[in-house]
């Protein structure tokens, strides 16, 4: 079952659209929203969420209207938002308790679930100072927790890497992965960073200007591709002249040399010629296609 559906898609705004015509299937399991600052992901989430009134076409989440059934998605999903939004002077504890029981936890179990939640996002004594003397992926925690406190099917994470540094950003990531596999929630994650999507995501959409770019699983993005990336120590120009003598496709690439797979014979012949040629091969690689080639199109 999708976990969500948009079909035409529109959001204007006076002078931009932000969201155009987009059409798109979300599936279970951990999908990145890429895109340029100012794509539009920020404009999809809020519509998703029910809390801004899209201008045309239909948006579905768990099945439920967004614009009918607001109240009731985000009693099930749960929202990461992308800003600083969190007050200075309470602490973690304080904030994501009440929160939980803004979404209707009793008092004691919003406390119990507030401790856990805390606990796997990775703030421990800290969660008992106030927010506003944290750090910026101690902050990035919390609005975490608050999202996962009432156990919703879903969460929409805008932006969570952030303002992090290299180890926050992995960590950051290394939790999401979590969220999605040993928790068992669905994850819509953006970023307008492409490579770090590869490592934690299912599924990837891009949008530009608003618009569908693609919509794959991660490995069709990253599915390796026909070309072998060939390095030698010294004696490319010979060995090119040799692969392409016999019948190869090879083109010059940096200090390697790109050659066509043709067949599994491909690689004996590329064996061969370094061998008669006595060169010293130091890589033989399988090309993959990148996230980020998509840009490129
Ligand atoms: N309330 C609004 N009023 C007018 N324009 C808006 C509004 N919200 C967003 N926009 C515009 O819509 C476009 C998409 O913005 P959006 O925040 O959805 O992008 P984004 O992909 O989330 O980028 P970012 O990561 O920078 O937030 C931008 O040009 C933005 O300036």
């Amino acid at each position: 079952m999708h976990i969500l559906a948009t079909e035409g898609l529109t959001q204007r705004f006076p002078t931009v659209t932000a969201l155009d015509q987009l059409s798109v299937t979300v599936e279970a399991g951990v999908t990145g929203l890429v895109g340029a600052n100012g794509a539009g992901k920020s404009t999809l989430i809020k519509i998703l969420l029910g809390l801004l009134p899209q201008t045309a076409g239909r948006a579905e989440v768990l099945g439920l209207d967004v614009v009918t059934h607001g109240p009731q998605i985000r009693a099930l999903v749960g929202y990461m938002p992308e800003h600083d939004c969190l007050p200075p002077d309470v602490s973690a504890t304080e904030l994501v308790v009440h929160l939980a029981q803004i979404s209707g936890l009793p008092r004691t179990a919003a406390r119990e679930r507030a401790a856990d939640v805390l606990r796997h996002v990775g703030l421990y004594e800290e969660r008992y100072r106030a927010i506003g003397g944290y750090s910026t992926g101690m902050k990035q925690r919390v609005k975490l927790a608050q999202a996962l406190v009432h156990d919703p099917q879903l969460v929409f994470l805008d932006e969570p890497t952030n303002g992090l540094d290299p180890q926050g950003r992995d960590e950051m990531l290394t939790l999401i992965r979590r969220i999605g596999t040993e928790f068992g929630i669905s994850v819509l994650v953006t970023s307008h960073l492409l490579g770090e999507l590869e490592r934690v995501c299912d599924h990837v959409i891009v949008i530009d200007g608003g618009r569908l770019l693609r919509s794959s699983a991660i490995t069709e993005f990253t599915q390796s591709t026909q070309i072998l990336t060939v390095e030698v120590e010294e004696g490319a120009e010979p060995l090119a002249a040799r692969l392409t003598e016999l019948g190869q496709s090879v083109t010059a690439h940096g200090r390697g040399l790109l050659v066509q797979v043709d067949g599994p014979e491909t690689y004996d012949t590329i064996r061969d010629a370094v061998c008669d040629l006595d060169l010293c091969l130091i890589r033989l690689e399988q090309g993959r296609q990148r996230i980020e080639d998509v840009f490129r199109v």
